[in-house]
């Protein structure tokens, strides 16, 4: 009811007050405040002596993004006679200056708000100021921050943003606020963002500014060279409008703009204005993003790899496992045909290739009979050991022609993406595997314990545990390889990481096992290994060496996801905290 009490204000009283400043700021109105403030501040007024004026003209400041101002203001605390309030507004003008230099720290990549655990969010500050303050809730409850990245031209003619230096996993690449959000169903975002859009371009000459750039230039101007994207789409201070809307901020254009920029992140739509220079790609993606919703909605993008100065940030828009054919449907209900590296590989390198038959052959053999069997051995869970042997070797059959297929020009990353093609072949073995294992040691163990029945040194079951947690860390090596570059750090890749070491520490323990050696399939630095009583090559790896890797492996995929150290991870110990940190991605 009381909402347009600064404009009435103003109206009545002609000129503007600190009134008529912080009723703009409590009803959000963030440019008129400024522009108010802008004005009290032209004006000398003496009213700005007080300790409250001050810090109103502050938070007007820092609220549109003069965070550099907002601290030049309150400075005058340093000499207190100038400033009249009461104690009780003294200790919340300091309580806001904190704050504002904060924020500065921030803007600048330092600062808490990068520190703490999983997001690396510290829960926002609360701020000790007199209750009447009220108008303090504007400002920003984080700052924008742009990291070492510019925007050019790609080779598929498009803008994306490119790494100016070389970056490291988990750096904070950039953090943005909304331009618009909207919190429920996907389907019906558009309608809302676009009116959301519409309001802010009102009031905002900024937002204004950031979403010309996002359209693809506008009738009777120029589209925006890159030069103006990147000054419109950095953080600056905001402004009021100086002239009327135009036609060229049109509904029509702002749903093309919602639908080519919006995030569908943690169950949000937003739009963004910086973030919307990042592309997609379906492989070689290097950064992940997260909506912060105690910090107003900002997105906040990590890198997820290390990344070379020079190369193009990528961020996955939708789902990037499965067929190059989902993929394409994936990519065209967004409305464009995705033309990453990956999908280029299995469009264009692949087709008529060795590999290309050997891949194609063990997808048809699993999709016409052995992911059928499967599903038919686990209806009948008593006679699925017994059973699984054979399927499992078929698979494995498949599995080393796929790679012994492979050509070897390939970079790693290639053979990843094709290593992809195979991955429910390779799930599907990894529980074959499980199920003859459990199936071998009912037989032979009868009352006795694994671990004695080993000691025991019964030959047969050695061989067959040996050959069994053998297969199963030759197919999880595959897959952790593959969804090292295409899915990197997603609940399936974290999950194969520890499958994987989990699966060499037990090969570690099995007897003589640390005498097998293990030879690369392909001569090149890809990990993919077969196990052989005799190194016949010159790259070769004994399992407890692959072990210690499998757990540096595991290790520094969990410190790169969630930034914690192995000391905390505590692989292998009764306080292993992998189960914990991998909940919290799919709870
Ligand atoms: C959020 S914008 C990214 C910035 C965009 N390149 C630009 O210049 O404004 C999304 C649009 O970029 C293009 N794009 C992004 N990733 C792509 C990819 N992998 N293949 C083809 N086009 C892509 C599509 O036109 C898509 O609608």
């Amino acid at each position: 009811m009381l909402r347009g009490l600064g404009q009435w204000l103003c109206r009545i009283c002609g000129a503007p007050t600190l009134q008529s400043l912080q009723h703009f700021l409590n009803d959000g109105e963030v440019v008129s405040a400024w522009a108010v403030a802008e004005e009290l501040l032209r004006s000398q007024s003496t009213s700005l002596k007080s300790a409250e004026a001050v810090a109103s003209l502050a938070v007007a400041a820092a609220a549109t993004g003069r965070l550099e101002r907002a601290a030049q203001l309150l400075e005058v605390l340093d000499t207190p006679d100038l400033l009249q309030g009461s104690a009780q507004e003294l200790a919340g003008v300091h309580s806001v200056r904190d704050r504002i230099l904060e924020l500065l720290a921030q803007s600048r990549g330092e600062g808490a708000l990068f520190g703490g655990e999983n997001l690396g969010v510290d829960p926002a500050p609360k701020l000790q100021v007199p209750e009447t303050w009220c108008w303090v809730a504007q400002l920003p409850p984080v700052a924008e921050f742009v990291g070492p990245l510019e925007i050019r031209w790609n080779e598929g003619c498009e803008r994306g943003l490119f790494a100016t230096r070389h970056i490291f996993p988990r750096e904070v690449l950039l953090l943005a606020r909304p331009l618009a959000v909207h919190s429920g169903v996907w389907a019906y975002s558009t309608a809302e963002l676009v009116e959301q859009l519409l309001d802010a371009c009102r009031n905002s000459a900024r937002t204004r500014c950031q979403l010309q750039c996002l359209t693809d230039g506008w009738a009777s101007r120029a589209p925006p060279t890159l030069a103006v994207a990147s000054h419109a789409l950095w953080p600056q201070p905001d402004s009021q409008p100086m002239e009327s809307l135009g036609s060229f901020l049109t509904r029509e254009a702002l749903v093309n703009v919602v639908d080519r920029n919006s995030f569908h992140v943690n169950s949000k739509t937003a739009i963004y204005g910086l973030p919307s220079m990042i592309n997609h790609s379906c492989g070689s993606v290097n950064a992940s993003a997260n909506i912060l919703d105690p910090l107003g909605d900002a997105i906040l993008f990590r890198a997820e790899t290390e990344i070379a100065a020079g190369s193009e940030i990528f961020f996955p828009y939708f789902k990037v496992s499965g067929s190059l054919h989902r993929r394409r449907e994936r990519s065209q209900a967004m409305g464009f045909s995705c033309r990453c590296e990956r999908c280029a590989f299995e469009a264009d390198t692949l087709p008529g290739t060795n590999a290309a038959a050997a891949s194609k052959a063990a997808m048809d053999a699993f999709e016409s009979q052995l992911r059928d069997q499967m599903a038919d051995l686990r209806d009948r869970p008593e006679e699925a050991g017994s059973h699984c042997m054979p399927l499992l070797q078929e698979i494995l059959s498949h599995t080393r022609r796929m790679a012994l297929a492979m050509d070897h020009s390939w970079r790693e990353r290639e053979v990843a993406w094709y290593l992809h093609l195979a991955l429910p072949l390779y799930w599907c073995g990894v529980w074959c595997c499980t199920q003859v294992w459990q199936y071998e040691l009912l037989l032979k163990a009868g009352e006795m314990s694994v671990s004695a029945l080993l000691q025991e040194g019964d030959p047969s079951l050695s061989k067959c545990a040996v050959t069994l947690v053998a297969a199963r860390c030759e197919l999880l090596l595959q897959m952790v390889l593959a969804w090292e570059h295409t899915d990197r750090h997603s609940y399936d890749h974290l999950k194969c990481c520890y499958m994987l070491y989990l699966a060499f520490m037990e090969m570690c323990k099995l007897p003589l096992s640390s005498n097998h050696y293990w030879v690369p399939l392909v001569q090149q630095e890809v990990p993919l290994w077969r196990l052989e009583e005799r190194p016949q090559h010159a790259k070769h790896a004994t399992s407890t060496e692959l072990y210690a890797t499998s757990r540096l492996r595991c290790e520094t995929a969990f410190c790169e996801k969630f930034g914690v150290g192995s000391d905390y991870l505590c692989l292998g110990g009764t306080q292993c905290r992998v189960t914990a940190l991998m909940r919290t991605l799919h709870p």
